[in-house]
């Protein structure tokens, strides 16, 4: 398996919308080359996270290494890259396509092109891959491979005329797409005699080994044994273990430019091998790394407390733990006064904040409350100073702060014609800034807003799924910051300020908000034995006011009547609602009314 002709390598990453048929088409590829025999594919080998598969999406990058013997003779080696299908891990994606040199685009031939696919497709060109376009699902009875190539032509503007008509479900095209593979993308560069560096496009930790590193040779070649140097964080490490995925992990004794492999060298946790890394040799260092790394910044943020405050040390535990394998994921000790303590948590995105949530209740055994999503505000004192601010509770009082700016997101949406109408609305109620509109063919529309992403993180996503019936799909991406009039809303409970509901919003929108607000709490919040006032305030100033009403005595003696399986089934609610419930002075509040705000538009 060593010593692979450079010319006969060929590395390629799929691009595709999620459903599109991506992982199919993978698995696919991998029994056509017969990299995996077809009675070992119990399950799609490419994607295998239990919680990825259970969201039927793709979350961690792998890659698989696949001998083929082309149409005219040669064997060629071919890497798939894989790539994340969602926003959240865009920079990963951008990483992995550096690693190759060409890309399919898997285009469901009965849907048509997403934003998503878009904003990955964009991010290859921009990369300069060669893009060989595949129109997937034609075995379906609604496929229009004719529309969806014009489609692909139209938006992005690639030639669809070679544009290969498979499916990947029936094996049709996948012959084709090998062949185009061979053909169209071109070799790695020959590099060998440069320095060694290689592109980390994947890590994550094995209790074992240490991290486990996936990479790209860009220049040079490495060994077994060899020291290499990271980078970015200037660590070195001596390499235990080397070689090629096959999909499965096959050492090699050596690596050389234009290959892709994994390494194993006693490294403690990802965040020490990050994704966009280069990895070069401690003795003859590379003078450049490879352009293009970032470190990945945590974008939304919120309160991880304990429901029990006896399993604090457990959720530092937990945290640390999933750190290990997460190098975006960041956390904090946080005492707050309505919930005690608990962690300030940063991720990605809003789907990478479900994922960690999920894995702490489910892996961890966790009771958590959660608080509301948060974007990180930059925030210049009247001093001068500029501070960064992702707990809403922490802005400072007006006489303080000179200006308030908050991150802005352009947000790309491709939806059909009968929905613009509603998510025009949906974008406008979120303070957002048209930008451009186009019809395409066949009644579809692309639709470009500019958009506080505060407005976005608040349940954007499920708005636009369900004004559209679950047809338009979007995209988002970062533009930067501006200041607006934001002001800072406390919320009251039971006249205790609640610090863990404070949010940051529009001044326009403060009385709406602070009105919608206090009576979805109103709805939320079980009565008492005693009457509870909800209070919305800016500053001082009161600006929306409701109470819960106490329980009457005949409303506690219904309960208490009545036939026994009532009363079964009362106390068994009771007793599911208790485990998510936090005391605010002697008010129990359950964990939906944290996250009350992310539901004022339903
Ligand atoms: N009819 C038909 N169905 C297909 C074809 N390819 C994939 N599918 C089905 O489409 C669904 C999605 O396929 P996946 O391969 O899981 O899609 P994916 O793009 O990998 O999805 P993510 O991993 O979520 O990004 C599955 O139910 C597949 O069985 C095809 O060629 N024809």
């Amino acid at each position: 398996m060593t010593d692979v002709l450079v010319s006969r390598i060929r590395n390629f990453s799929i691009i595709a919308h999620i459903d599109h048929g991506k992982s199919t088409l993978a698995d696919r590829l991998l029994q056509e080359t017969g990299t995996v025999a077809a009675r070992e594919m119990k399950q799609q080998f490419l994607d295998n996270m239990e919680l990825e598969r259970e969201r039927g999406i793709t979350i961690k990058l792998q890659a698989a290494r696949m001998n083929y013997t082309a149409q005219d003779g040669e064997q060629y080696v071919l890497n798939l890259i894989d790539t994340p299908g969602h926003v959240d891990f865009s920079y990963e994606v951008s990483r992995s396509l550096v690693a190759c040199e060409g890309a399919l685009l898997v285009v469901d031939a009965s849907q048509g092109v997403e934003a998503q696919t878009l904003a990955n497709v964009y991010l290859a060109l921009e990369h300069n891959l060669e893009i060989i376009p595949v129109l997937n699902k034609i075995d379906l009875p609604g496929a229009e491979p004719e529309r969806v190539k014009a489609e692909i032509e139209e938006i992005i503007g690639l030639d669809c005329s070679n544009a290969i008509l498979a499916s990947a479900k029936e094996g049709i095209g996948v012959h084709e797409i090998l062949e185009s593979i061979v053909h169209l993308v071109p070799p790695p560069q020959e590099t060998v005699e440069k320095p060694l560096r290689a592109l980390i496009f994947d890590s994550y930790y094995d209790s074992y080994r240490g991290v486990i590193v996936y990479f790209r040779v860009m220049d040079g070649n490495v060994k077994k044994g060899d020291r290499v140097r990271l980078m970015a964080t200037g660590k070195e490490y001596e390499i235990d273990e080397l070689g090629v995925l096959s999909p499965t992990q096959v050492p090699l004794d050596e690596l050389h430019a234009g290959e892709v492999g994994y390494l194993a060298a006693s490294i403690k946790a990802v965040a020490d091998a990050r994704v966009g890394d280069t990895i070069t040799l401690a003795a003859q260092p590379a003078s450049e790394p490879l352009p293009g790394y970032t470190e990945a910044k945590p974008m939304v943020f919120c309160g991880l407390f304990p429901t029990d405050a006896d399993q604090f040390g457990d959720l530092r535990e937990a945290l640390e733990r999933l750190k290990l394998n997460d190098a975006a994921l960041s956390y904090e000790p946080e005492t707050s006064s309505a919930m005690g303590f608990g962690f300030r948590c940063g991720f990605l995105g809003l789907l990478h904040m479900e994922i960690v949530q999920e894995r702490l209740e489910r892996e961890y055994d966790l009771d958590l409350i959660v608080t509301a999503p948060s974007v990180v505000y930059r925030v210049t004192t009247v001093k001068g100073e500029v501070l960064n601010i992702d707990n809403p509770s922490t802005l400072m009082p007006p006489q303080e702060r000179e200006k308030v700016e908050e991150p802005y997101v352009q947000v790309d949406m491709i939806t059909p014609e009968e929905f613009v109408g509603p998510l025009m609305e949906l974008c406008q109620t979120r303070r957002g800034i048209f930008k451009d509109m186009r019809y395409l063919a066949q009644g579809r529309t692309t639709l470009i807003y500019e958009l506080p992403l505060a407005e976005v993180v608040t349940d954007f996503f499920d708005q636009l799924k369900s004004r559209s019936r679950g047809y338009a799909s979007m995209e988002y991406q970062m533009i930067g910051y501006r200041e607006d009039n934001l002001v800072r809303l406390d919320i009251m409970i039971n006249n205790d300020p609640v610090d863990a509901l404070v949010m940051i919003v529009h001044r326009d929108k403060a009385y709406n908000v602070g009105r919608a607000l206090v009576e979805k709490l109103k709805e939320l919040i079980p009565r008492h034995q005693f009457k509870v006032p909800i209070q919305a305030a800016i500053g001082s100033r009161i600006i929306a006011s409701e109470h819960i009403p106490a329980l009457r005595k005949d409303v506690l003696a219904k309960c208490y009547g009545g036939d026994i399986s009532r009363k079964k089934k009362l106390l068994q609610e009771q007793a599911k609602g208790k485990k998510r419930m936090k005391s605010i002075g002697t008010v129990e509040v359950p964990q939906s009314a944290f996250m009350a705000v992310l539901r004022l538009d339903s």
